[in-house]
């Protein structure tokens, strides 16, 4: 039975100032949810979102009083063995909260996973890797400095994928940073941006039209979310790859913009989606219509960043690899162990359940109260 549901938040601090067209991150607030089950057994999940509201529709602060307030009466006492039950519950009573209730969800599996001695990925359909290719992104917002950083990753073997978050600055400006980047890199490097929706459709066509020239891999969201048509105009018009990501809420956005042909690439991200179950209808719908896979990140710690490891590690084309390198972004770990990051890629644990363990005693010092 579910016996306590804990919300938890955590400000850290990232390892340098991190510019998107939405916000400057100096600080990162984990939402963390643990769930306690009357076998003694205990499961965390993540609802972390991105710059309070600048990102999406849910707060750190919301997702913590409706998950306090609404979420946890709802389900307290139902048998933490019956995963499924327990969503459809939650699904069924509650509206929208998909970060919230994918960290449930993620929590219940971890439990679940203990319960039954195997890792997340196996009740998510079974692991087909041990290991999921990381991106990092370059955000400082500085070109010289974004390409030492990138030349030092490269160094160190982490990471040889790159995606240059623009969109805040004038159009030319943003562009010639990334050909810049691009140039000074070469072949070494997969470079990519994210426009975080920024641009309009004539913007969009005057940069990609430059960005595809000069060598680049693949455009991130450029427009508005609500603006399908023009997605799906800019992906008839070019040939380099065009991922969606703040337009995709879950299977539902999926099937819409594969029907219509709105994108090439898929960015999974289990909260975005309302879960890892709902994130796995992604990438199946994905899938049947010949769209690529990318695993997303909403710049989650620990946590949930090895949830979706889990869920990559079942696809069977991962095509674009992922972006799960949250945790490299804080100055702080709440792990135990830290995921290992090593030869370009992130291990998936192999443990039961999550496969990491929360440092308990740091969490109640690092905590905001
Ligand atoms: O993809 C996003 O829009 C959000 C996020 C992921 C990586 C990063 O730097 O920001
Ligand atoms: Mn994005």
């Amino acid at each position: 039975m579910i016996r306590e549901i804990e919300t938890t938040l955590v400000d850290v601090p990232t390892i340098r100032p991190h510019k998107l067209s939405v916000a400057t991150m100096n600080t990162q607030t984990l939402v963390l949810v643990r769930v306690r089950c009357d076998d003694g057994i205990e499961g965390w999940g993540e609802a972390t979102t991105i710059g309070g509201l600048n990102y999406g529709e849910e707060s750190p602060e919301s997702i913590k009083a409706n998950i306090d307030a609404h979420i946890a009466p709802l389900i307290m006492n139902m048998d933490a063995s019956k995963v499924a039950l327990v969503m459809k519950k939650l699904r069924k009573t509650i509206q929208g909260n998909r970060f919230a209730k994918c960290a449930i969800e993620t929590a219940l599996l971890d439990a679940q996973g203990q319960r039954l001695g195997v890792p997340l990925s196996e009740l998510l359909g079974g692991r087909v890797r041990d290991s999921v290719p990381v991106a990092w992104t370059l955000a400082s917002g500085d070109t010289a400095k974004d390409i030492a950083e990138a030349e030092a990753m490269l160094e160190k073997r982490r990471h040889r994928i790159f995606k240059l978050k623009i969109g805040a600055r004038a159009l030319q400006e943003d562009v010639d940073h990334v050909l810049a980047i691009k140039r000074a890199l070469g072949d070494r490097a997969s470079v990519r941006v994210d426009v975080n929706q920024a641009w309009n459709e004539l913007d969009a066509v005057r940069g990609i039209a430059q960005l595809e020239a000069g060598g680049i891999d693949l455009v991130e969201q450029p427009v508005r979310a609500e603006n399908r048509a023009a997605m799906r105009r800019l992906a008839a018009r070019f040939d380099v790859a065009l991922m969606a990501d703040e337009a995709l809420h879950g299977p539902l956005d999926a099937f819409d913009i594969a029907r219509n042909h709105g994108a090439d690439v898929f960015a999974v991200k289990i909260a975005q989606s309302g879960g890892l179950f709902p994130a796995k209808e992604v990438a199946t719908v994905a899938q049947l219509a010949g769209i690529g896979l990318y695993g997303g990140t909403m710049l989650e710690g620990g946590i949930g960043t090895a949830a979706t490891a889990h869920l990559c590690a079942t696809f069977t084309d991962l095509s674009w690899d992922t972006e799960l390198f949250g945790p490299l972004l804080l100055t702080e770990e709440v792990l135990e162990e830290p995921l290992v990051y090593a030869d370009f890629a992130l291990q998936v644990p192999s443990k039961p359940g999550l496969g990491v363990r929360v440092d308990a005693a740091r969490l109640r010092r690092m905590r905001r109260r």
